[in-house]
Formats: C-alpha cells, structure tokens, sequence
C-alpha cells in the first residue's frame, strides 16, 4: 500500500488570549491510496476544522501536513494550485454557495474553464457526471431547483471529479438527503475508490455511516483523535468510552454486528 497523505501533530487554534478555541489538537492519521477513510465525531468534535486544513483552506497552526512525499503544511501559489487539482472537496450543502438562476451547465462549465480544457473539457464533464451516475442530458439544462438534493450533491462530486483528483474529501456529504438517497451518495463514494483507485476521506458524524462505506474509522471528540482502526475493530470492538456512546446511539449496527 501506498500512503498518499500524511498528518502529523495537526493542531488548529482560533482566537487569541482568553478567546483561544483549540479545534483540533495533535491529530495524527495518514491515507492510503485507494482507501476510503471516515472521520466521524458528534458536532463541534472538529471535523470540519481538521477537514479545511487536509484541504489546505485553513493555515495550520502547528504540524506537519505532507501529500505524495512533499511538505504542503505551508504551500503556497503554484504548490496550492497544483494541490487544488489533486484534492478536491465536497461540502455540505454546496448548492446554496452557487447561484440559484445558473444552469448546471453554467455551473460546471466555469470549473472547467478554470481547468483550461476547451472543447475536451466538455468530455470530461460527461465522464464525470457518468461516474455519479448522470449523463448531461439529464441535468445540464434544469437549475438547482429543479434537481434532487440527491442529484445536487452527485453533481457537485462530478464537478470534483472533473479536476481528477487522487483524494476527495466529502464533509457530510450526506447530510441533506433522506436515508435512500443517503445510500445511493455512499455508493458512489465507493464505487469512486473501486473503479477510479480513489482515496476518499468522508467526515461525518453518523458512526452508522461510517460503517456502511469505510475501510478505516478515525474517530474525533472534543479536537483530539481518540481512536483510528480499521471499520471492522472500532465498530465492532471500539476501545474507546466515545466511540462506545456513539455506537450505543446506533442501536440497530449492534444487532446485525
Ligand atoms: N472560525 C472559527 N473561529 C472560532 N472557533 C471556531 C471556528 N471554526 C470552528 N471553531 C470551533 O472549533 C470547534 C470545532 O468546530 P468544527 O466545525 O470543526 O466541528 P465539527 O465537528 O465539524 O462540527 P459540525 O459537525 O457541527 O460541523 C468548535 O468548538 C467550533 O466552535
């Protein structure tokens, strides 16, 4: 196996003197290529912080952050941009950041222009939406409106998709959707690391599906990792007193367990 990602001792703090929040507290966990990673944690545990620096949105207080061999801690211009490419994200309800009166097509068509892929890049877009299960036909013309939330978020994974990144990382990127469609969302996150060789790192706070899509569990309370181990072991035999109240939250995973 190949390790893709590395974090080492990530910390974040937001604030200064009284004010200070320690986020994230000296997390470290590494991704393999190919592996589909969950981190999971109750709301305010810090995902979404630990998510923004593996993203490299949020400067990093203190560690270290290496991608494919190379120190990305502190990238900047070129080094970022080229990272962008190879670490795409999915956010939560990522339709109400775009606006409502553009098509999809609009919608994709300024991503790619931002690839400088021309005429191929409508190709691209085609072979993207068909990872998710869409062609252009179906959802090129309609507005945001006018989709499924099941859609919307299976278009904004082939938007990221279109950059062919090596690791995408989707925060809840579920959230919004009923239980079906939740399913059908996982799905593709699989089929992404089956048939693309992608590393996914999906953050969430339901342990449930966790269990459903990951080859690995990191599990995080209060900014720090208490625990990380493969699905198996931590939903099956988690060590930690967190993840056995998370678990205990999901009654029914214990029962087919
Ligand atoms: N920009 C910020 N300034 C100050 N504090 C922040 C900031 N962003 C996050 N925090 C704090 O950091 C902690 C972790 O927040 P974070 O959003 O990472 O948690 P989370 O596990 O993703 O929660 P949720 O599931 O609700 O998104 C919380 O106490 C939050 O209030």
């Amino acid at each position: 196996m190949t390790e893709i990602l590395k974090a080492e001792h990530l910390t974040k703090t937001f604030g200064h003197g009284k004010n200070v929040v320690e986020a994230v507290k000296d997390v470290s966990f590494s991704l393999e290529e190919r592996e589909l990673v969950t981190v999971v944690g109750e709301s305010g545990s810090g995902k979404s912080t630990l998510a923004r620096m593996v993203l490299r949105l949020l400067p990093i207080t203190s560690g270290k952050l290496t991608f494919q061999g190379e120190d990305v801690t502190h990238a900047r211009g070129r080094q970022t941009a080229q990272y962008w490419q190879d670490v795409q994200a999915v956010f939560q309800d990522p339709f109400s950041a775009f606006n409502q009166f553009f098509t999809v097509r609009r919608l994709l068509y300024r991503s790619l222009r931002l690839l400088g892929t021309g005429e191929k890049g409508k190709e691209r877009l085609e072979e993207a939406l068909g990872h998710v299960g869409l062609t252009g036909k179906d959802v090129l013309d309609r507005f945001p409106h006018q989709l499924s939330g099941g859609q919307r978020q299976r278009i904004m994974i082939a938007r990221a998709l279109m950059m062919q990144p090596k690791l995408l990382v989707a925060d809840e990127a579920t959230s919004m959707l009923d239980a079906s469609l939740r399913v059908n969302v996982l799905n593709v996150l699989k089929d992404l690391r089956d048939e693309l060789g992608m590393t996914v790192l999906f953050i969430t706070h339901d342990i449930g599906q966790a269990n459903y899509v990951a080859d690995r569990v990191l599990v995080m309370e209060n900014g720090l990792m208490v625990e990380q181990g493969s699905t198996e072991d931590v939903i099956y035999n988690p060590q930690h007193e967190y993840t056995q109240k998370l678990l205990a939250d999901v009654p029914k995973l214990h029962q087919t367990g």
